[in-house]
């Protein structure tokens, strides 16, 4: 790939496919197309034992487009013949001489490219996992690729052994044509920026006491949100859209928004729209291929260059007008507390501002791309799950008005005293990974694992849908359940929180997640204490029952689904005005 599935933080409603199949459906029709997809496949490790399977798979996506421009980007340079037949020998080569983890055996040149769908490809790597075992070795372009399917082997490699296993992979298209390689997501380990830029977001989000320092921010833009459902529960899409960019936007730059409209929003959607467009990162030919960066922008075929170069100036505008503008708010005095107010204020302290100001710049630009549409994907799993499980919202109802009364709306605070809701939570995590194969990490040392090879300069990624519905640990994992958290003991269900899969691990853990995961409870109570969520109904009043099925995408929130959403009761609106006056207050 590297990374043919990381089409980065970003706005995925481009992708919005008309395909709604149901994902359980598809998930199995994966599991068959895998079986036949390959001519041939081997084992590699301790004995090269051959197996073959008949037919191939006649199923067309992406990666053969990829491969087919890229053999007509080539046709045209013959002199790179020996290129390709230097790459064809030391790929076989390469692969032959280690003993590196199972995985089906793939092409020389393209490797694992044919047999490896565009959509979902956590659902595929899970179906191998079946035949393969835990840990799979992929090759794509000459680019190795290992996948973990358990969160044991997740936690040996990326948290025990972070120190090897914390870089990211290199993004031709993404971090260096379009701009985006000054941010912490896709910064190597070993760089000074990672490191600052990675204390200064946990020491913001990550960090209970700054995090706390949040909680009024939280609770007036969770009752804006939910007066919002309460007016036009249709634009449910919209207002989770605008509760997101409204708590990322005032945290990060002290900058409150009143619509969708706002300018911050428009030049960073720009920023983001603009990225997806030029392709999946790290799926693009560039990245396969990443002397192709330096081809003239005025050649023929290099539309997709000129495309880059737009884009690029887009994201700089994404990252440097909103800071301008936020900076000559703080300056006046205009502007309520906020993380640049903060890096701003001890960087001029220190002396460094001059120094730190990139820094600065990228770190709060990354945020709202980083923050918003991953917390989006869980809210709205959480949406569609209450729509097809009504019960479940009346269980956090009767939990609510037991302990809280109707006096009252919950707060973060009441956390502990609602462990139903925060089981439906953690259920939500659970069913389905927002980043179903989180963000890719890339092998700095070599390394080994229980007899297999894990050479330096491997990406390597965790399968975190598939970790979250591992059947060797749950029970009926296709279920939204959140009973199951109640079931088990106080270690097992620390053990088993889907918290330590959903945010990744170690070194590159979310340093976001303690400030996703206290707004995400705050408004799903607030939700429960106040919606009542249902199937919509169609003309003659019958159920629409919502398919089960996600976006493929690097961020995946539910495929749209309609649902009904309604006031719990006469008062609940005037409970929610009256909450939001006080915390306007
Ligand atoms: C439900 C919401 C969220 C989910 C599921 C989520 C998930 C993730 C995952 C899986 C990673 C990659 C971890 C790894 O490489 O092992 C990540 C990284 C990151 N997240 Fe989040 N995230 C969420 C919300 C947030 C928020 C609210 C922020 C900021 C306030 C944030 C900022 C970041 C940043 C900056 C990184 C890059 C970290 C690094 O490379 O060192 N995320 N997130």
């Amino acid at each position: 790939m590297h990374v043919k599935y990381l089409s980065k933080f970003s706005e995925v409603s481009s992708m919005r496919a008309s395909r709604t199949h149901n994902a359980w459906r598809v998930s199995s029709q994966v599991g068959e197309r895998s079986g036949t997809a390959m001519s041939s496949e081997r084992h590699r490790g301790a004995g090269n034992d051959i197996r073959t399977c008949e037919g191939c798979s006649p199923q067309p996506h992406v990666s053969h487009w990829t491969s087919m421009a890229m053999f007509q980007v080539l046709s045209s340079y013959t002199l790179i013949a020996p290129f390709f037949l230097f790459v064809i020998i030391y790929s076989l080569g390469r692969r032959n001489s280690r003993r590196l983890p199972p995985g089906p055996y793939g092409f020389p040149l393209v490797g694992n490219v044919r047999e490896t769908p565009f959509e979902h490809p956590e659902y595929t790597f899970a179906s191998w996992a079946k035949k393969y075992g835990d840990l799979i070795y992929n090759e794509f372009f000459g680019h190795r690729t290992v996948i973990i399917n358990s969160q044991k082997i997740a936690q040996e490699l990326l948290e025990k052994r972070g120190a090897k296993y914390s870089s990211r992979p290199r993004m031709t298209m993404l971090a260096e044509m379009l701009g985006w390689n000054p941010t912490l997501t896709l910064l190597p380990y070993k760089a000074e920026s990672r490191r600052k830029q990675r204390k200064w977001i946990h020491g913001t989000f990550g960090e209970k006491k700054s995090v706390q320092g949040f909680e009024g921010l939280k609770k007036r833009e969770t009752y804006i949100f939910v007066l919002g459902l309460m007016e036009t529960p249709d634009d449910y899409g919209l207002h989770v859209k605008r509760f997101l960019a409204a708590l990322v936007l005032e945290s990060v730059y002290g900058h409150r928004i009143t619509s969708l409209d706002d300018e911050y929003v428009t030049m960073m959607d720009s920023a983001m729209e603009a990225t997806t467009t030029t392709g999946a990162a790290g799926g693009t030919l560039v990245d396969m291929l990443p002397f192709l960066k330096h081809m003239p922008a005025w050649m023929p075929g290099a539309g997709w260059k000129r495309a880059a170069l737009r884009a690029r100036k887009l994201v700089w505008q994404g990252h440097h007008l909103p800071y301008r503008m936020a900076r000559e708010a703080i300056e006046s005095g205009g502007a309520p507390p906020s993380l640049l107010s903060t890096l701003m204020g001890d960087s001029t302290k220190t002396g460094q501002f001059e120094q730190e100001e990139n820094d600065i710049i990228y770190t709060t630009g990354v945020i709202y791309a980083a923050a918003t549409d991953t917390t989006k994907a869980a809210l709205l799993t959480f949406i569609l799950a209450m729509t097809l499980h009504p019960e479940v919202g009346r269980k956090m109802q009767e939990e609510i008005d037991r302990v809280i009364g109707k006096h009252r709306l919950p707060t973060i605070e009441d956390r502990p005293d609602l462990p139903y809701v925060d089981s439906v939570l953690k259920e939500t995590y659970r069913w389905h990974a927002p980043l179903p194969l989180g963000i890719p990490h890339y092998i700095t040392e070599d390394d080994e694992y229980e007899g297999y090879q894990l050479p330096q300069d491997t990406t390597i990624m965790a399968n975190m849908w598939a970790i979250c519905r591992d059947e060797r640990v749950w029970n009926d994992p296709t279920a939204f359940r959140p009973e199951r958290f109640l079931e088990l003991d106080p270690s097992e269900a620390e053990a088993l929180d889907p918290r330590h899969v959903v945010f990744g691990y170690g070194r590159r853990q979310c340093p976001g997640r303690l400030f996703a995961d206290t707004a995400l409870f705050l408004v799903i109570a607030t939700m429960a204490a106040t919606l009542d969520i249902r199937k919509a109904r169609d003309a003659e009043g019958k159920e629409i029952i919502p398919e089960v099925s996600w976006l493929p995408a690097f961020i995946s929130p539910p495929e749209d689904f309609v649902c009904a959403i309604a006031p719990r009761s006469s008062s609940a609106k005037t409970s929610v005005a009256d909450a939001l006056a006080g915390a306007s207050a």
